[in-house]
């Protein structure tokens, strides 16, 4: 019988707090976030989901949230994978800056542009800057996005979520993901066959897992929020 898939999206991180544009820069969760955590996997607890392989970004508030999760349904001994590709989307040249600030130096609409357009991606962000990530040792190898729009980080989620992550829940594995708010619209957008205009107005709330169970032939049925099962 094929498994089920839990997506959580990290708990409050300290950007999200402080309304910054974060992308790939590497923030931890806040006290709020780390409760938000305990509490996903206290309803995995409850609900009896409890998950047998985890896969993770290669960021702080993801893996955190993780493990705090883990930690409270006694499931932090599973196997877990990190992998780049379910970062959240690269902010390019808005990283760091004050989403509110931006807003009244650029305007509305372009700020809403920047956060929510499909495929225009934002400014790149300039080498050798306070926030360039190049040179990180976790992304040795790797090629660091100058900038991502929602369709660029699909195309890096989607081909993950298909070689490793699909097979384990066609060998019934039950599969927790914790990521970021775009890295999960990209999984979401493929798995509830959602358009490229709607998919940019769904917000993931954060610490609030998701779950998808799969029929035979390895088709999602109706995306649920556990919280409400
Ligand atoms: O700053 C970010 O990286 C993301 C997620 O918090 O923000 P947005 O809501 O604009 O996609």
């Amino acid at each position: 019988m094929p498994g089920t898939l839990v997506l959580v999206r990290h708990g409050q991180s300290e950007w999200n707090l402080a309304n910054r544009f974060t992308g790939w820069w590497d923030v931890g969760v806040t006290e709020k976030g780390e409760a938000e955590a305990r509490a996903a996997g206290k309803l995995l607890k409850d609900k009896g989901v409890l998950p047998t392989l985890a896969f993770t970004s290669l960021q702080t508030r993801a893996i955190k949230t993780l493990h705090l999760a883990l930690e409270e349904c006694g499931r932090l001994w599973i196997p877990e994978v990190k992998d780049w590709r379910l970062n959240e989307r690269h902010y390019g040249g808005l990283t760091g800056l004050d989403k509110q600030q931006t807003r009244e130096k650029h305007g509305e609409e372009q700020v809403h542009i920047w956060r929510r357009s499909f495929d225009e991606p934002p400014p790149p962000i300039e080498t050798g800057s306070e926030f360039d990530l190049s040179g990180d040792p976790r992304y040795a190898g790797i090629a660091v996005p100058a900038a991502e729009s929602l369709k660029l980080t699909i195309e890096r989620v989607l081909p993950y979520y298909q070689e490793a992550i699909e097979p384990k829940l066609a060998e019934g594995e039950t599969v927790i993901v914790s990521a970021h708010g775009n890295s999960l619209r990209a999984l979401v957008k493929h798995l509830s066959s959602i358009s490229d205009d709607d998919i940019t107005d769904l917000e993931i709330p954060t610490g609030q897992p998701i779950v998808y169970e799969f029929d035979a032939d390895m088709r999602a049925g109706e995306r649920y929020y556990l919280k409400d099962a």
